[in-house]
C-alpha cells in the first residue's frame, strides 16, 4: 500500500519532491497513527498525551494522502523556505520579543530548537519538543508546510550582536498614508508559517510557540490565507479581497536578475546574511465598502488591468494576463491606456530605477469594525535583497501618487533579516551566532 511521503519512505511526485532531504529522523505523524498500541511505539514518540490520542486508530498501515497532504517542501537548502514557493493557502505571522534576561545563548538555543521543531514539522514528522506533541496534526502529511525565521532590529542590541547588525535594517521611513500600529509592528525575532491544511499550520505555531517558551513571547500575530489548490481548475495566479489577479508581474525564478534582486550575494554585507533576503511586512487594511461602491470600469483603471482576467489595459481584448504592459499605449482617445496614477504604472520597476521585489502576501479577515466595515485587507510581504532598492523607493512613489491607495490604510509594518538557510545538522542563524 503507497503511503505518503516520509523521511523513510520517499515516493516522489512533481509537486511532492522536496528540493532537499530534511535531516529530522522522527516518526511520521500518520505512521505513528497507524501503528498505536503496537510495541508502544506512539507512547514513546508522543508523550502520556499523544498516546492516548492514538490509542483509538485501527493498526493499519496509512493510506496514500490526498494530494494537498502530500506537498513536502525542504527546510534545509541554500534559502530559506517560504520565499520563492507560491504563498500557501493559510498563513501565520508572528513576531517574538527576547524575555528579559535572554540574551544571545538563550537566543541561540532557541534558533536551534525552532530549526529542529520545522524541519521536522516540514516533513510530516512528530516534531521533537520539550513536552508531548499536541496531535492537532495527526493524520496530516507534510501540506507543503515552511517555516521561515527572520531578526528583526531590536534583536542585535538586546543580544549584543550590534556590531553584526544589517545596515539594511535601518527603520522604514515614514509614509503620509501611515496609520502604524506600534503593537503589531516591528519585533525582536520573525516566524512565518505557511500550510495548505489549517491545523497543520496551526500545529506548527502552537509548537514553535512552545519552544519558545522562557526565552521569547509573542509581540503580534496576524493570521491570513490564500486560495486552497485545487479550487480552480488549473493552478492560476491569486486574487486578492478586492477581487484582482495579484502577483502577474512578481519577479520569476527564471528571470536573469531573480536571485540578485531577492538574495543577499555571496560577499554582501554583513557575511552571515548571504543567501538571505530582507522582508517587508505591511498589514494594509482595505476600504472595500468604499471600493465595492467604485463601477468596474473604473476599479480596473486603478490597477491598470482587467479585473476579470488580469489583462493589462493597455492590450486589446486578446490580451491575456501575461501580456506584456505597455506603458506608453494610448486608446483611440489618445489617453495613456494605463493611467498616470494606475497602480501598475506607479509600482513598475520602469518607473522606479529598476526596483523589484517578490510579493509573496496573504488576504487576512479579523472579523469587523465598530463602524461595520470588515477588518479585512493584505499582509503584503515583499522580498528582497535590499529594501532601500526594493519596497522602500516604490512605496514612497505611491506614497505620492496612486490611484489604490485611497482605498488602502497601512495599520502595521515590520522589516527583517531573514538569513540563509540552514544546512543539514545546522540551525537557522547559526552563521551569525557561530561566525
Ligand atoms: C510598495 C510596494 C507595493 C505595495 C504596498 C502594494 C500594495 C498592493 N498592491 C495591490 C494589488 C496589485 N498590485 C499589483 C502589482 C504590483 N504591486 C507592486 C507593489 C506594491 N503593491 C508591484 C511592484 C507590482 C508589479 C508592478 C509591475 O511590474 O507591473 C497588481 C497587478 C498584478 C500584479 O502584477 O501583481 C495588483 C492587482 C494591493 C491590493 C495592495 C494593497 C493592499
Ligand atoms: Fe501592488
Amino acid at each position: 500500500m503507497k503511503r505518503h511521503r516520509t523521511a523513510e519512505s520517499a515516493e516522489p511526485t512533481e509537486s511532492a519532491e522536496p528540493t532537499a532531504p530534511t535531516a529530522p529522523a522522527g516518526p511520521s505523524r500518520r505512521r505513528v497513527l497507524g501503528a498505536a498500541g503496537a510495541a508502544g511505539t506512539a507512547g514513546l514518540a508522543l508523550g502520556a498525551a499523544g498516546g492516548a490520542l492514538a490509542t483509538s486508530a485501527a493498526a493499519e498501515p496509512p493510506t496514500a494522502l490526498a494530494t494537498v497532504g502530500r506537498r513536502r517542501i525542504a527546510f534545509h537548502g541554500t534559502h530559506q523556505p517560504g520565499i520563492t514557493e507560491a504563498a500557501q493557502a493559510h498563513g501565520h505571522l508572528l513576531a517574538f520579543d527576547l524575555v528579559a534576561g535572554a540574551g544571545r545563548k538563550e537566543a541561540a538555543a532557541l534558533l536551534r530548537r525552532w530549526s529542529r521543531v520545522a524541519g521536522a514539522l516540514m516533513a510530516g514528522e512528530v516534531p521533537p519538543g520539550r513536552l508531548p506533541d499536541t496531535g492537532i496534526a495527526l493524520d496530516a502529511g507534510p501540506s507543503a508546510l515552511t517555516v521561515t525565521f527572520g531578526f528583526g532590529r531590536t534583536f542585535f542590541d538586546r543580544t549584543g550582536l550590534a556590531a553584526h547588525r544589517p545596515a539594511a535594517l535601518e527603520p522604514l521611513p515614514p509614509f503620509s498614508a501611515d496609520a502604524l500600529d506600534p503593537k503589531r509592528s516591528d519585533g525582536d525575532l520573525w516566524v512565518q508559517i505557511g500550510a495548505d491544511d489549517a491545523p497543520v499550520a496551526f500545529h506548527a505555531l502552537r509548537a514553535l510557540q512552545r519552544e519558545a517558551a522562557g526565552t521569547a513571547r509573542v509581540r503580534w500575530q496576524m493570521s491570513g490565507f490564500n486560495r486552497s489548490p485545487g479550487a480552480t481548475a488549473a493552478p492560476r495566479t491569486a486574487r486578492n479581497l478586492m477581487g484582482q489577479i495579484d502577483g502577474t508581474n512578481n519577479p520569476r525564478e527564471t528571470d536573469e536578475d531573480f536571485g540578485r534582486r531577492v538574495f543577499v550575494p555571496a560577499g554582501g554585507e554583513p557575511g552571515w546574511m548571504a543567501d538571505g533576503s530582507y522582508a517587508v511586512l505591511r498589514r494594509i487594511r482595505m476600504l472595500l465598502d468604499d471600493w465595492e461602491r467604485v463601477p468596474l470600469a473604473d476599479q480596473e483603471k486603478v490597477i491598470g488591468r482587467r479585473k476579470s482576467d488580469g489583462a493589462p489595459l493597455s492590450a486589446g481584448p486578446d490580451g491575456t494576463e501575461t501580456t506584456p504592459v505597455d506603458l506608453a499605449g494610448r486608446t483611440a482617445d489618445g489617453e495613456l491606456a494605463v493611467a498616470a496614477d494606475a497602480h501598475v504604472r506607479v509600482t513598475a520597476p520602469e518607473t522606479n530605477g529598476g526596483a523589484a521585489m517578490l510579493r509573496r502576501s496573504f488576504s487576512y479577515h479579523d472579523g469587523f469594525r465598530d463602524d461595520g466595515a470588515p477588518d479585512a485587507g493584505l499582509l503584503f510581504v515583499a522580498w528582497q535583497a535590499d529594501p532601500l532598492r526594493g519596497f522602500v523607493p516604490v512605496q514612497r512613489k505611491l506614497d505620492r501618487g496612486d490611484a489604490l491607495s485611497r482605498f488602502l490604510r497601512h495599520e502595521a509594518s515590520a522589516l527583517f533579516a531573514v538569513p540563509g538557510g540552514a544546512e543539514k545538522g545546522g540551525y537557522v542563524g547559526q552563521r551569525l551566532f557561530e561566525g
